[in-house]
């Protein structure tokens, strides 16, 4: 069972405008740091849709005919004519056999298609998405010998996500998509929904999942490390399954949070960024008061 979608406010208001945007007959594109929701939201989008929903996640390796799919293997055709009772006649024909790909599939059904992280592959590879989202046909004549153009189904419609170019193995986005796409710029969760979501999938009070929330949210206040809600739902996890000893009070808390946010940040860093680490998590902790410290 999926874990479930929670709506907040913040949610709310991205749900309606992309859901706006879409039956408009646009494609929607959620673009922000890693961890921040863009996923969740566009699976949650694509459900409220109700269209089957074809799934895809960007690969620098694509090439378009990952997306538009191709030929093969081939189907030999064998016909044996035995009109006249002497005469045999064998006619033997030999043809390739065309699959769909996923944007071909979705075109063709009028799915919802959501490309995740879609910008982590080959512009060349995503050109393909061009003529589908302006003239609504799915050019395939590069490819397939038979049918040139597919008119994409009316109910079709494309969900994007991607990370900022500054992330690694993230190619820049091309203008002429860029124009075809309403990006919607997503610059990280608030705090009720941070703790929305770490209580829904830690099982922890909500007052825990805050303090654990609040913490976190004063470490990430640091460019150089970059902490998402994935940590907090991961502290939450293992701290709920300690019981439910309070957050203020559990001894662990500290070394979970330095093992868990340790495994955030990368590792090339020097022991700078370490030790800044655990100076930033020993002045947030230093909020608590003393007993939180045994
Ligand atoms: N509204 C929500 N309801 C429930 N869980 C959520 C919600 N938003 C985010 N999450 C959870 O937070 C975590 C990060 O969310 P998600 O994977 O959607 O982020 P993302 O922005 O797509 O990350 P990335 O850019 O790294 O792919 C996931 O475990 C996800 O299930």
């Amino acid at each position: 069972m999926p874990d479930a979608f929670i709506e907040t406010a913040y949610f709310k208001d991205l749900t309606n405008r992309a859901l706006l945007y879409l039956q408009a007959g646009y494609a929607v594109h959620f673009c922000g740091p890693a961890g921040t929701g863009k996923t969740a939201l566009a699976m949650h989008i694509a459900e409220l849709l109700g269209r089957p929903i074809v799934t895809l996640q960007g690969n620098d390796e694509y090439k378009p005919s990952d997306l538009v799919g191709g030929n093969s293997g081939m189907r030999r055709k064998k016909l044996l004519d035995n009109y006249v009772h002497s005469v045999w006649k064998a006619e033997e024909s030999m043809d390739s056999v065309w699959y769909d790909g996923r944007i071909t599939h979705a075109c063709r059904n009028g799915h919802t298609f959501v490309y995740d992280d879609f910008t982590r592959s080959k512009p060349e590879t995503n050109n393909v998405l061009l003529s589908v989202l302006q003239e609504r046909t799915l050019d395939l004549s590069a490819i397939q010998k038979g049918e040139i153009k597919l008119t994409v189904h009316p109910d079709f419609s494309v969900i994007l996500t991607s990370n900022p170019v500054e992330y690694a193995g993230v190619h820049v986005l091309q203008d002429a998509l860029k124009d075809r796409v309403i990006t919607i710029a997503i610059k990280g969760l608030d705090r009720e929904s941070e703790v929305a979501i770490v209580a829904s999938r830690s099982g922890l009070p909500w007052r825990e999942a805050a303090r654990i929330v609040d913490v976190i949210r004063g470490i990430r206040g640091n460019d150089i490390i970059k902490v998402s809600i994935r940590a907090a739902i991961m502290v939450a996890t293992i701290l709920a399954t300690k019981g439910s000893k309070p957050v203020r009070s559990n001894p662990l808390f500290y070394q979970i949070l330095m093992d868990v946010i340790g495994s955030e940040i990368s590792y090339e860093n020097d022991g700078e960024s370490n030790s800044l680490l655990s100076k930033r998590i020993e002045s947030e902790l230093d909020k608590y008061t003393p007993e939180d410290r045994k």
